[in-house]
């Protein structure tokens, strides 16, 4: 059953698209459209026809079927007939539009425009056939010749009842009616039709005044008018075409200087529609000129307005200067280069030792089957490095796995196996030399690579293997951790870093915080402490070598990064370097607590005993730092001579991308520096490791003894300068606390109670958020809190950490002021 409806229903829109393909094919419709057409002339040439033999063929038209008959009409008793049947049966003389339609129908077809039009034309038509006969059975006196059956029919129908009058007024409301809708002839279009009076006036003056003009200038009013004309959009195309010929009449007339009753005659001829609407134009222009030129005008001379800079940050710039920060210490000298001794540090290549190490890399990777394409040397200041292509096939964990054994074969010590080498494709045997050299923190300062380096932080760590400076960025590092066995170099290390800064930046640039708990290592930097030295507040040494001192000035660091993170916030800036950079434009004002912020190292040696004596004292806020500091400028060095897990934790690592390796004694230890074995063979006295995540750097690390450390603190030391070392941020330990606790409610803060409001709702126990909330300096914000604590509104010190809030909400806190005040 359901495949029947299916036939059914897919037959008829088979048959539908098939019909409409056909109607749509352009051949189909070109020979309908012309079968329409010519079926138009065919009955128009009929119609007419008819009305000049209609009587004649009168007595043909019952007749059709008889040859003999002839019939008078054009088309035959076939045009007889059919014109019989539209005209008297039909519409009258009303009935040529009929035909007229059928032509123009057959036209749209072929021109392919819409059936829409068609449909509305033929609307149109069958309207006016019955309205046309309606009218002429009325004005005929109902002649059925001329209104046709249906026009008389009409007018017997309706004059019972309208009477004539009646008719009329419909007939002609009809025709009123047809020619609004069609043309959309409204009583404005009909008045636009007629000029006014003044217009016609204009024309008249127009033509006395012309008379008087010259030839010439006659011309040139023409012209104008001719152009004004131009301008007009209103006017029709038809105009224009007589616009362009009177145009090529007035350049006939320059050239045979027609006298001016002949030019008349050409401006005669011009379209009266561009006289009337030029000679407005004119008017116009003239009234207006006549006004102009009656109107005085008092023209008073405006004075040059004073310009001002809008930018006041750019005014100062441009009166002051950039803000220098170095202005204060003017005259501060860098060290000199004389300061640091100088070292032969010319490489001689033995190339006898050079023979006999290759020949014993040969014979040994020999011994396993190794073949050798290629080898190639580069001696460095400690180390020379053998690059091996080997054969084709050769696993490079197999040569990895020789390094003990060719170490063996080579009788040295510090063999280190790159393979391959990153970048190269080749294997690296690192080879100590026999006759090592000295890299002098003289020659790495000196470098052309150190001297142009444009880095924040530049420091000439040492040289690499292919006898370079090494130089790299403290800002970018940003944190480093350093380690090694002890003798192998990492204070000279941590002295070339320090060295380095001291040369390349200014006191004003860079401050160091130095923790030394050995007492003896940073000593000498005591002489610098106004110059480039940060320290606490009421503290003799600015080096700091007791446990509970490091504690409170990591968390005095802590504040400084809260309080610089504030001021970054405040200018709308990302980084230190975009801050400083906003502050020496003068964009940053200094009474809104902006300053010049200088960059701060914190140097750390011993890492491994303060974490033995302070454990997570030290490690929270390091860790803190490290984690936030970058931004803002501190960065921190940390040295341990005891790389284990449990002094390098995993959150210290995480946050010390930049490692440097100094000799260690196993493995172990290399990989907990640098996640790779390597350190455990170098050779020592400062031979080093150098990581920034993947890719190991071996460098000799410059050597800068203590003398040369003295001298340069020394040099400085002698200038004049700050006259206190760089503040840090008070920090109010734990051990302070307690004493203080029992204080007074007398003695409160006045701002006590909105404090407390404003830890309430943040629920959260910090000094810093009354800082910027209540907008306070850190002691005040610092004994609030204390207050606050001592009232049981906010718990302990909880190192780096926020206090604990123990009171929930504003109502809790309200009891608990009013029960304070009971008792
Ligand atoms: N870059 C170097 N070039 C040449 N010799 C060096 C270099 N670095 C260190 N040395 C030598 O190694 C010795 C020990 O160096 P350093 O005092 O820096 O070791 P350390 O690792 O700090 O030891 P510790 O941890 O015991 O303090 C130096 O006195 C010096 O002779």
């Amino acid at each position: 059953m359901p495949k029947k409806t299916n036939t059914k229903t897919t037959k008829p829109n088979q048959r539908k698209e098939k019909f409409q393909e056909f109607v749509q094919n352009r051949q189909t419709q070109t020979v309908v459209g012309l079968f329409i057409a010519l079926l138009g002339i065919f009955l128009f040439t009929s119609f007419i026809s008819f009305f000049f033999s209609w009587q004649q063929d009168q007595s043909t038209l019952s007749q059709l079927g008889d040859k003999t008959v002839v019939a008078k009409n054009l088309l035959g008793k076939v045009g007889a007939n059919i014109s019989h049947f539209f005209i008297y049966n039909g519409f009258g003389v009303a009935a040529l539009l009929i035909p007229i339609l059928l032509f123009f129908t057959g036209v749209y077809i072929l021109l392919k425009i819409p059936v829409k039009k068609i449909v509305k034309s033929w609307n149109w038509g069958i309207l006016g056939l019955i309205w046309t006969a309606t009218t002429l059975g009325f004005l005929s006196s109902k002649n059925a010749l001329i209104a046709g059956v249906v026009g008389v029919e009409l007018n017997n129908f309706l004059i019972p009842y309208l009477a004539p009058f009646g008719l009329i007024i419909i007939l002609i409301f009809g025709y009123i009616s047809y020619l609004v809708i069609r043309f959309k002839i409204t009583p404005e279009k009909i008045k636009s039709w007629f000029p006014k009076k003044e217009d016609l006036k204009n024309i008249k003056s127009d033509l006395v005044t012309d008379e008087e003009e010259t030839p010439k200038t006659k011309k040139q009013t023409i012209e104008k008018e001719v152009l004004l004309k131009k301008e007009d959009e209103t006017i029709s195309e038809k105009t224009n075409t007589v616009v362009t010929e009177k145009i090529i009449s007035l350049d006939e007339f320059e050239e045979t200087e027609k006298p001016l009753s002949s030019f008349e005659l050409n401006v005669k001829d011009v379209s009266p529609t561009i006289q009337n609407h030029s000679s407005i134009k004119k008017e116009e222009q003239q009234k207006e000129q006549k006004k102009t030129e009656d109107l005085k005008i008092a023209v008073e001379t405006s004075k040059k307005e004073e310009t001002s800079t809008s930018n006041l940050s750019d005014k100062l710039v441009k009166d002051f200067g950039e803000f220098d920060p170095t202005l204060d210490l003017g005259n501060f000298k860098f060290p000199t280069l004389n300061l640091l001794r100088e070292f032969d540090e010319s490489i001689s290549v033995d190339a006898e030792e050079l023979e006999a190490n290759k020949n014993r890399i040969v014979d040994t990777l020999s011994n396993y089957k190794i073949g050798i394409a290629q080898i190639k040397a580069t001696v460095g200041p400690t180390i020379t490095l053998y690059e091996i292509v080997p054969d084709a096939g050769i696993r490079i964990s197999k040569i990895k796995n020789l390094e003990d054994d060719i170490a063996l074969s080579l009788s040295a010590l510090g063999i280190r196996i790159i393979a391959p080498i990153p970048g190269k494709g080749t294997i690296g045997i690192e080879v100590p030399n026999k006759k090592s050299n000295i890299v002098s923190m003289n020659s790495a300062i000196a470098s052309k690579k150190f001297q142009e380096s444009k880095m924040e932080l530049p420091i000439a760590l040492g040289k690499t293997i292919s006898n370079e400076t090494f130089v790299f960025d403290l800002a970018k590092a940003p944190h480093m951790l350093m380690a090694g066995a002890t003798g192998q170099g990492k204070s000279v290390g941590l002295n070339a870093v320090l060295t380095s800064l001291l040369y390349k930046k200014h006191p004003a640039e860079v401050k160091f915080v130095l923790v030394d708990p050995k007492k003896v290592e940073l000593t000498l930097f005591n002489k610098i402490e106004r110059h480039y030295l940060a320290k606490l507040p009421d503290t003799d040494d600015a080096i700091i070598t007791d446990t509970t001192k490091v504690v409170h000035t990591l968390n005095s660091l802590c504040i400084e990064m809260d309080n610089r993170y504030d001021l970054l916030k405040n200018a709308m800036v990302r980084n230190i370097k975009e801050y400083n950079d906003k502050f020496k434009a003068r964009k940053l004002n200094p009474n809104d607590g902006h300053m010049f912020l200088p960059y701060i190292v914190l140097v750390i040696d011993e890492f491994a005993d303060l974490i033995m004596t302070a454990g997570k004292e030290v490690e929270t806020p390091i860790a803190r730092l490290a984690q936030l500091a970058r931004a803002i400028g501190i960065h921190l060095i940390v040295a341990t001579q005891r790389p284990s897990v449990n002094v390098i934790t995993g959150i210290i690592k995480a946050n010390f991308p930049t490692r440097v390796a100094f000799r260690v004694t196993s493995k172990i230890d290399s990989r907990t520096i640098l996640d790779a074995p390597g350190a455990d063979q170098l050779i020592g006295r400062g031979d080093l490791l150098y990581s920034s995540g993947n890719d190991l750097t071996r460098v000799q690390c410059a050597f800068v003894d203590t003398p040369e450390v003295e001298k340069i603190t020394d040099f400085i030391g002698s200038q004049r300068a700050y006259p206190e070392a760089y503040q840090l941020p008070e920090y109010v330990g734990e051990e302070g606390n307690g004493t203080e606790l029992d204080i007074d409610i007398s003695d409160r803060d006045k701002l006590f109670n909105q404090a407390a409001e404003t830890i309430v709702i943040a629920q959260q126990g910090s000094a810093s958020l009354l800082q910027r909330k209540l907008k306070l300096g850190y002691n005040r914000a610092g004994r609030l809190i204390d207050q606050l604590e001592a009232a049981g509104i906010v718990g302990p010190f909880e190192g780096s950490k926020a206090r604990q809030v123990l009171v929930t909400d504003l109502t809790a806190l309200e009891q608990l002021l009013a029960n304070e005040k009971n008792n």
